[in-house]
């Protein structure tokens, strides 16, 4: 065993370093099933289309709201750069957090059980995987050598067994998979009941299909990178926020030495969206994903690039030079994701050390309607 025994860990882990970002363009009803493992934790709702309907949030959580006009308020101009009816909205929460990790769900996924009947724990699953190395310069064929019961198998190098720190936990569904339109049409009833116990690192060089679904990240390695996109309303493309913000964070956590990792845990994913308006939405990324996935696959960062934001702002031309060929939008893209890292400095002001003059105070949040936006409870 390769010496990090989080088994016991209980049943709200490091709630004071974990923001759950919601978006929601519909209820928060769901939030009912999850108190046994979410009501420990902080919320950052981010509420998409019409600011003037009210969200109703279940007693008992303690939250900030977000609505368009509150992101207008705090951004200004910046505004721009954050989705409008598209679940990439999701990364202004992401933006305004101050934690250590993010946890962010989609308002149609519920508590799943494992095989045995337990109810899974998703946050403590994330936090084990996020705690615990990756391996991404050599494939462990017990997967997770980190996990109870498992290690490096023979054949292992010695050297390379310290692993690397985990940037990103991809978790994955139950019932409703996520698939794309096409496949929904043509396997309309078909079910995820597969459940694998497995977590392995997804090797350095390889990308993946990021979903935001029931996803976590270590906000202060990879935070910046972690931008969903200008997707939904206005733009000729709406849901490939999280694959753009999957394949922009893994070049990122590649070039910086970090590890990503999927499978446990898993969440029961109870809505089917619907496929016709589906494949409207993202009929161009059917076609540009042929262009972007090379692009991200052959793309190399420079080494003054030495942290996530650098990085992105590097992806950023390479985006306008390489793909605005592709399409105009491209173009835009690529400024806007200038633009969310500007903000994102705005309201992440690098920490000061201890000898200088007091931090930033941090951004002042209020809703929309003016009345400050207190921890409800
Ligand atoms: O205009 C919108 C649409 C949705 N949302 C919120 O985003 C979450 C996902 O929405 P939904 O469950 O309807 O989409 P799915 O097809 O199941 O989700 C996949 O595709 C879209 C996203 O990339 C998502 O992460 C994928 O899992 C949900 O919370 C909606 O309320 C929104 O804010 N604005
Ligand atoms: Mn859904």
């Amino acid at each position: 065993m390769a010496g990090y025994n989080l088994e016991g860990i209980e049943a709200a882990p490091l709630k004071d370093d974990v923001d759950i970002v919601i978006p929601t363009i519909r209820s928060l009803d769901f939030l009912e099933q999850w108190r046994p493992f979410l009501q420990h934790y902080h919320l950052i709702i981010v509420q998409d289309g019409d600011p003037s309907i009210k969200i109703k949030v279940p007693e008992g959580y303690d939250y900030e709201l977000y609505n368009r006009n509150d992101i207008n308020r705090i951004l200004g101009p910046r505004a721009n750069c954050i989705s409008y009816k598209d679940g990439g909205c999701r990364c202004f929460g992401f933006m305004v957090s101050k934690k250590k990790y993010i946890y962010t769900i989609d308002d149609d996924c519920f508590v799943a059980k494992d095989p045995s009947g337990k109810e899974i724990n998703v946050i403590a699953q994330h936090i084990k995987n996020l705690e615990t190395p990756s391996t991404p310069h050599y494939f462990n064929t017990l997967y997770d050598p980190f996990r109870e019961g498992t290690d490096f198998v023979r054949g292992y190098p010695f050297s390379l067994r310290e692993g690397v720190q985990t940037a990103i936990s991809h978790g994955l569904w139950l019932n409703i998979p996520d698939y794309d339109a096409p496949t929904q049409l043509v396997k309309p009833r078909e079910r995820n009941t597969r459940y694998v116990d497995a977590v392995m690192t997804i090797p350095k060089g390889v990308l993946y299909p990021m979903c935001g679904m029931n996803l976590a990240f270590n906000r202060e390695l990879v935070g910046p990178a972690m931008y969903f996109g200008l997707m939904g309303e206005g733009q000729p493309i709406s849901r490939y926020d999280d694959m753009w913000a999957g394949w922009a964070a893994k070049v990122v956590c590649d070039h910086l030495g970090f590890g990503v990792k999927t499978g446990l845990p898993y969440l029961w994913h109870s809505k089917a969206s619907n496929p016709f308006v589906n494949l409207k939405k993202e009929h161009k990324g059917l076609h540009w994903q042929e262009d972007m996935v090379p692009f991200f696959q052959n793309l190399r960062l420079s080494k003054e690039s030495d942290t996530a934001a650098k990085c992105y702002m590097e992806l950023s031309k390479m985006t306008k030079e390489k793909l605005t060929k592709v399409d105009p939008y491209f173009e835009k893209l690529a400024d806007a994701m200038v633009t969310w890292i500007e903000a994102w400095e705005e309201l992440n002001p690098p920490v000061k050390n201890e000898a200088s003059e007091e931090l930033n105070p941090p951004v002042k949040k209020t809703q929309s309607d003016g009345e400050d936006v207190k921890a409800k409870g």
